[in-house]
């Protein structure tokens, strides 16, 4: 697990306890396929058109964060949240760019049963019942996993079709992998307080992502025509 810090902490015990589901998060068949050179454009454009609404809707969960930054924690805390709020607004230009080139109408897409459920689940998290330290637990952990995910697409020896190097780049980038450390830096420094209850959510929530997460995967590649 390369993508994670060594030190013991909540995040890590929790990425430890869930291996199995974080394996298949991010190895998952979708994956594998853009790192072996194999991977279908059907696939790939399935996975496109499905994640963009999703992004949509991942801007308005980072912005719930956001505004639950407590006010006495330092102010680079929110500025690490609204850097990834930034990084959202250049995100969805260049989903614009790429569905062009890929032939895709990003306008035209009905999501799917397990993106709407995934949303389903942002607006859930999104709510004021849930607290900052579970929401931003929640935050870390969808962006690790396309930032492991993507990571893996550019190790030594991996084949990544030249065409999908943009996708591969955009998460799975250096710089990706120091703001998604910088997010779990966060989440472990909100839950050095929290309840035993507030606590058994985070993880809980964590859980409910890998799953969300692997069913988003298998959309792109379950899907036909
Ligand atoms: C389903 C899913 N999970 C995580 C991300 C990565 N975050 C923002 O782009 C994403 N784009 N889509």
């Amino acid at each position: 697990m390369s993508t994670i810090s060594e030190s013991r902490s909540f995040t890590t015990d929790w990425l430890h306890q869930n291996h199995e589901l974080y394996t298949a998060a991010t190895n998952h068949t979708f994956i594998a396929s853009i790192r072996d050179g194999t991977i279908d454009v059907i696939n790939f454009k399935h996975w496109m058109e499905q994640d963009y609404h999703f992004v949509r809707e991942f801007v308005r969960f980072v912005a719930s964060v956001l505004l639950k930054v407590p006010r006495d924690s330092p102010e680079q805390d929110a500025d690490v949240i609204l850097g990834g709020l930034t990084a959202l607004e250049s995100e969805i230009s260049w989903f614009r760019k790429e569905a062009n080139f890929w032939q895709i109408f990003l306008e035209k897409v009905t999501p799917l049963e397990s993106n709407k459920e995934y949303c389903e689940f942002l607006k859930e998290l999104e709510g004021t019942e849930t607290p900052y330290p579970v929401a931003v637990v929640a935050f870390w952990m969808i962006e690790l996993v396309y930032n492991a995910s993507f990571m893996s697409c550019l190790e030594e020896g991996s084949k990544t079709p030249f065409e999908l190097l943009s996708t591969v780049k955009r998460w799975g980038s250096l710089e990706f992998h120091q703001y998604v450390h910088s997010l779990q830096q966060l989440a472990d420094k909100a839950l050095e307080n929290v309840s035993e209850a507030e606590l058994k959510k985070a993880h809980e929530v964590c859980v409910r992502i890998l799953e969300l997460e692997i069913k988003f995967w298998d959309m792109a590649t379950i899907q036909t025509g």
